[in-house]
């Protein structure tokens, strides 16, 4: 089908005109797989266009790893079909159809008629807070197992916004609520803390209130490395009735100040000189995103830091993490969405922050990292 339109787009247009006619006629195809000097850019295309097809399916391969515990098992050692379906309780059919789609996927390998895990498999097992974000996306594709009415209703309203309850009522949850979700932040937490104090070192500062600090773990990260600085954790009642718990039980109740309430309506504690929002401003729609980063000024002496560290949007080389992934993510969890690091300068600067930096961070695909001053 010839492109129509694209003409009065300029050079640009029309180059995007020509090309997408040429790609989607099925003669250029044939053309292009006749064609020895061509064939290996078709093959890689074709490749990456039937992940995109199969995406769906290899996920939930990879969630059924996870939830048998097969890479675990077999990182105890190599194992045959017939061991691998006793211990994960599947018929040995069920059991060699799993480990042949996880073999293909790099997540388990075959050794001598048996099998071991696979690189992918090793790479994952070292992340329990991948294992952690793998096990709960059942509730994220359930939400998307039809995207265009998620789409429609802007959002929200299933089993992923049930499950981060804070999302739609915040303040509301009580500790057994927000048990879940403050759990697998903490799993995933290692993810990112190391990479915003790596870009960030705090040697300079006295006082960390850390917004939206969950159950502690990026404070309980930077007390291992920074053993002067004072630290304040500041989340919903529940949330922070967690993190007092998790900072006695890990020795740091002395170093730590704990602090209930809701950011959108409370004033934050002041007498900090940085303030960070580890994942947390792409939690919330603009109009909350801004009011948060307005209510960090206030809280700021002049010349205080704030540090943001999130996954962004438009990340040179991860895009597909930051619009794809968590732009769906945040829709479906109902509020929120991924923001680059442009847009979130621009609202650092609209806050009354200057100076800001996008500080480098050694895989930006999870963590990127702002930091800005308060004039
Ligand atoms: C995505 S989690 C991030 C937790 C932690 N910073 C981390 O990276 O593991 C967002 C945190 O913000 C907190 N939060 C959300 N809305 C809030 C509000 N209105 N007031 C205070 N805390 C809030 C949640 O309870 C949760 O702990």
């Amino acid at each position: 089908m010839k492109s129509t339109g694209y003409q009065n787009y300029g050079w640009r247009g029309r180059w995007l005109g020509w090309r997408n006619t040429m790609l989607g006629s099925p003669r250029f195809q044939r053309f292009a797989q006749s064609i020895p000097l061509l064939r290996p850019i078709a093959r890689r295309r074709a490749r990456a266009l039937f992940d995109l097809v199969a995406g769906f399916t290899y996920s939930q391969i990879l969630a059924a790893c996870i939830e048998t515990g097969l890479l675990d098992l077999l990182a105890e050692g190599p194992r045959d079909s017939a061991s691998v379906a006793l211990r994960l309780d599947l018929p040995i059919a069920g059991a060699e159809r799993l480990l042949r789609g996880a073999a293909a996927l790099g997540l388990v390998e075959r050794l001598r008629g048996g099998w071991a895990l696979g690189s992918d498999g090793a790479a994952l097992r070292g992340n329990r807070g991948i294992g952690e974000m793998i096990a709960h996306h059942h509730l994220l594709y359930a939400d998307l197992a039809d995207p265009v009415a998620l789409l429609r209703r802007g959002g929200g309203g299933g089993a992923l916004s049930r499950h981060w309850h804070y999302a739609e009522a915040a303040g509301q949850g009580d500790s057994a609520d927000v048990a879940g979700y403050s759990r697998l932040m903490a799993a995933s937490q290692p993810l990112v803390a190391a990479q915003a104090l790596d870009a960030y070192p705090l040697h300079r500062h006295r006082r960390l209130l850390d917004v939206g600090g969950g159950e502690g773990a990026f404070l309980s990260a930077v007390a291992a490395r920074h053993d002067r600085l004072r630290l304040g954790l500041f989340d919903l009642p529940a949330v922070a009735a967690r993190a007092t718990q998790a900072f006695e039980s890990a020795g740091l109740g002395g170093r730590t100040d704990v602090f209930g309430g809701d950011f959108l309506r409370d004033p934050l504690p002041t007498g900090y000189d940085i303030i960070s929002l580890i994942r947390v401003l792409h939690d919330h729609d603009d109009a909350p995103a801004f009011a948060l980063l307005r209510q960090i000024h206030a809280a700021l002496p002049p010349g205080g830091t704030v540090l943001i560290a999130e996954p962004m949007a438009r990340t040179p080389g991860a895009e597909p993490a930051g619009d794809a992934y968590f732009g769906f993510y945040l829709l479906a969890m109902g509020s929120g969405r991924p923001r680059s690091a442009g847009e979130i300068r621009a609202m650092l600067r609209a806050a009354g922050f200057v100076a800001s930096r996008v500080r480098r961070t050694a895989m930006p695909l999870t963590t990127r990292v702002i930091v800005a001053r308060r004039q």
